[in-house]
């Protein structure tokens, strides 16, 4: 039977926000879709069949991935987004579509969809942004010194990641092995890790590509930023304790990143742009967003472990904005490349509840968090899935969802012996 979607106003995934993702049914081949309530529009059929200025992007709305549409630059996801606007909110247009089978629904039992890594991930860069996440981890790793290091209100920290890792929500994330060293201990051991951590997070996206020797200011944000997934930044505690002197984090976070499936438009967040938390140091002008574009994001996170809530971490209270982190990035001359992936850091407000990481929410172990139902944990344990969510406003009362990420710890796998 065909079914019409039905899109309510206080539906989370109704016109004003369209975000990209990439489908398949049946083992079929990989289409880009556009959610639309709980049914996927199918990006490529749907520009075959209607007629329209989109026609000269049908090969990029084709695609087996999104790449393409995002290196095509904002002109061209303006044209597309107004587009597809257009077709679902025309009750004609959007009967015609379901009748040709163009916007089957997410969840039907008879014919499950699969949702796939929306983009090929370039580059992964994680940041450092929260000052609540990095003065309580400063003081938790570091008791001895000061919480924020010298540098921390200059420039926005960070640090390159594995992209070959980056999986798509619903991946499952297989405990990692690894070098600790109890802090009593004479020599590191080897194994498991014991104390698996999530960091809820926000991933920037870039489309539009620039070249080698080329900073890009703040004021060009909008022109390569493609959009916005949750990611969850997976980190091995101990591995990362032994480890990270001096140069910083490698495998105890680079086994595994989750990234949500949607990957919401920049321009559905307009209504959810905020200021930034005043700046106590004065930045250099690369830097300096005083009196510019407001780069704060009002995004409401959900942290959840097992379908239970662990805490709602606030966006807006993050102390580097997307715009200063792309700045620093390239400041430097390096180039962006279509598909680049960088992680806002983990995403802590000021309140106990609003913490982003089990580091935070345990004090490095020390204290248990007790779950509605009773059951207490400092780390994750085998089985635990963990799904993170968010919501922003979208204007007039209106919210946006940016869907979900979400994954299961497997038990480490033996390694094979050499
Ligand atoms: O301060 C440290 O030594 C470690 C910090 C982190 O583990 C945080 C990290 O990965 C960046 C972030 O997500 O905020
Ligand atoms: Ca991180
Ligand atoms: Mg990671």
């Amino acid at each position: 039977m065909i079914e019409v979607p039905t899109v309510t106003e206080d539906d989370l995934f109704g016109p004003d926000n369209l975000p990209y993702g990439v489908f398949s049914a049946d083992g079929g081949p990989r289409r880009i879709g556009v959610r639309y309530g709980n049914h996927v529009l199918d990006l490529g059929g749907a520009a075959a069949v209607l007629d329209g200025p989109h026609r000269r992007h049908a090969a990029l709305l084709a695609a087996p991935v999104l790449n393409p549409l995002m290196a095509a630059g904002r002109p061209v996801w303006t044209e597309v987004r107004a587009a597809v606007r257009s077709w679902l909110t025309d009750p004609g247009t959007l009967r015609l579509l379901a009748g040709r089978g163009l916007l089957p629904r997410l969840d039907d039992p008879g014919r499950p969809l699969t949702l796939h890594l929306p983009f090929e991930v370039a580059d992964y860069v994680d940041f450092y942004a929260s000052e609540h996440h990095a003065a309580t981890v400063g003081r938790i790793f570091r008791p001895e010194a000061e919480p924020l290091t010298p540098n921390w209100k200059h420039l926005p920290i960070g640090y390159h990641g594995r992209a070959g890792t980056v999986v798509v929500s619903g991946t499952p994330v297989i405990r990692p092995h690894g070098q600790h060293r109890a802090p009593d201990a004479a020599a590191p051991g080897f194994g498991p890790s014991r104390r698996l951590d999530i960091e809820a997070e926000v991933g920037f996206v870039v489309g539009t590509p620039s070249p080698l020797g080329e900073p890009v200011g703040m004021a060009a944000a909008r022109d390569h930023l493609f959009g916005v997934c949750l990611l969850n930044d997976w980190s091995a505690r101990d591995l990362q304790a032994w480890e990270y002197r001096p140069l910083g984090p490698f495998l105890g976070k680079s086994f595994a990143t989750s990234v949500s499936a949607w990957v919401t438009p920049l321009d559905a967040l307009d209504g959810a742009r905020t200021a930034p938390p005043p700046r106590s140091h004065p930045l250099l002008p690369y830097l300096d967003d005083t009196g510019g574009e407001e780069w704060g994001l009002d995004l409401r996170l959900e942290v959840l472990l097992n379908g239970q809530r662990l805490s709602g971490p606030p966006f807006a209270a993050m102390y580097w904005t997307a715009a200063q982190q792309l700045a620093h990035l390239t400041v430097n001359g390096a180039s962006l490349r279509t598909g680049d992936l960088f992680a806002s850091g983990t995403v802590s407000g000021p309140g106990p509840h609003e913490r982003g990481c089990l580091l935070e929410m345990t004090w490095g172990g020390r204290d248990p968090v007790r779950l509605p139902d009773g059951t207490e944990r400092v780390f994750l344990e085998d089985g635990d899935e963990v799904t993170l969510t968010a919501w922003a406003p979208a204007g007039a009362g209106r919210r946006i969802g940016l869907g979900e990420v979400t994954g299961r710890v497997e038990p480490a796998r033996t390694p094979r012996s050499s």
